[in-house]
């Protein structure tokens, strides 16, 4: 079965006739953690039926995982087996190519396709300039839409991804039509009321469900909104998603070029500064993120022997 939606303990698994509330073994939850791991939307599992209660009791490892790095450290695992993120912005206020450049290495990172889908083309003023302009800045090969979300020619546009098996996931930021976008894409009357399953105790509960089924067989999962992300990629991952970049510095005069204030760069020569700078800034967060809570735990423990040897050796020196 398949993940739909995750709420507490209670966990929406979907066979592709029916939806079912189940609940994680312990087993599996415990050895999900211990690899900084866990369910989420989207995930195959192997469910046992033990009565009327459902258990998960495998999951099948995931081909891709979206995940963020939570502030306390810990990897937070947002969706799973996403095939491709389609990066939605409105054509409107929302606009931001720089929040845009982050998605696209979050995803490539992942091994996740990047589409660029701009919303809202219907009303905004200057649509082919703001196409061109995004072109401009991203590296060739990301292709980029500017789309009504509203009506079911997004589902043309948007058609050579959404094959059957296809799987498809909606970043961005809120208010960009993404919940919008979905409703076309899935079909409105689908989503209606929810799903109704039983819950293991006899009574029937609608549910919310995150992953939703389009009429030619791809699935949309919903993202929570993203504001803040860190990326869960080390520097090496991310900055090979910045593949013009990575060409460029081929030719910088220092082969550990950082593309600072060195002299001879080629990339600072020909990339946009203000991509440039995003870059940097990427680079930078992915660095703070890449301790695990392990590595952490590891560390304190590290300070403790140290500090207790410093102790020992005070108090040696006092009584000797
Ligand atoms: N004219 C026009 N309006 C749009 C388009 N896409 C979205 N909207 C409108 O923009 C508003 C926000 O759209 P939503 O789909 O709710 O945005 P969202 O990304 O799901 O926002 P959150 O749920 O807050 O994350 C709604 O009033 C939509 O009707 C579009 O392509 N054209
Ligand atoms: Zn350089």
């Amino acid at each position: 079965m398949r993940i739909a939606a995750i709420q507490g303990e209670w966990v929406t698994v979907h066979d592709g006739l029916a939806a079912r509330q189940a609940r994680a073994l312990p087993r599996l939850l415990a050895e999900l953690a211990g690899g900084d791991d866990m369910l989420a939307v989207g995930d195959w599992v192997a469910v046992d039926a033990r009565g009327d209660e459902m258990w998960i009791a495998q999951r099948a490892e995931p081909l891709t995982q979206i995940a963020r790095r939570a502030n306390d450290g810990r990897r937070q695992v947002l969706a799973s087996n996403i095939d491709t993120a389609l990066l939605v912005m409105g054509l409107d206020l929302d606009f931001n190519i720089r929040r845009l450049e982050r998605y696209i290495a979050v995803v490539r990172s992942a091994d996740i396709a990047p589409v660029v889908v701009l919303t809202k083309a219907d009303i905004a003023a200057d649509v082919a300039a703001r196409l061109a302009e995004v072109h401009s800045r991203l590296p060739p090969g990301i292709p980029v839409l500017a789309l009504n979300a509203l009506i079911a020619d997004a589902a043309i546009a948007l058609a050579p991804w959404l094959q059957p098996g296809q799987t498809l996931c909606l970043l961005g930021a809120s208010g960009t039509g993404k919940s919008t976008l979905t409703n076309t894409l899935a079909g409105a009357g689908q989503e209606t009321g929810g799903v109704r399953s039983g819950d293991g105790r006899g009574k029937h509960t609608t549910t919310v469900r995150s992953l939703h089924q389009c009429a030619g067989g791809a699935c949309i999962v919903d993202t929570p909104g993203l504001r803040t992300w860190r990326p869960d990629a080390d520097e090496k991952t991310l900055s090979a998603t910045f593949d013009d970049i990575a060409a460029l510095a081929e030719h910088c005069q220092f082969r550990n070029c950082r593309h600072e204030l060195e002299p001879g760069c080629a990339v600072r020569r020909e990339i946009d500064p203000d991509r440039l700078a995003n870059y940097h800034k990427l680079l930078r967060d992915a660095r703070r993120g890449e301790r695990t809570p392990l590595e952490k735990i590891a560390e304190r423990a590290k300070w403790k022997v140290v500090h207790r040897s410093v102790q020992r050796h005070i108090r040696d020196k006092r009584s000797g």
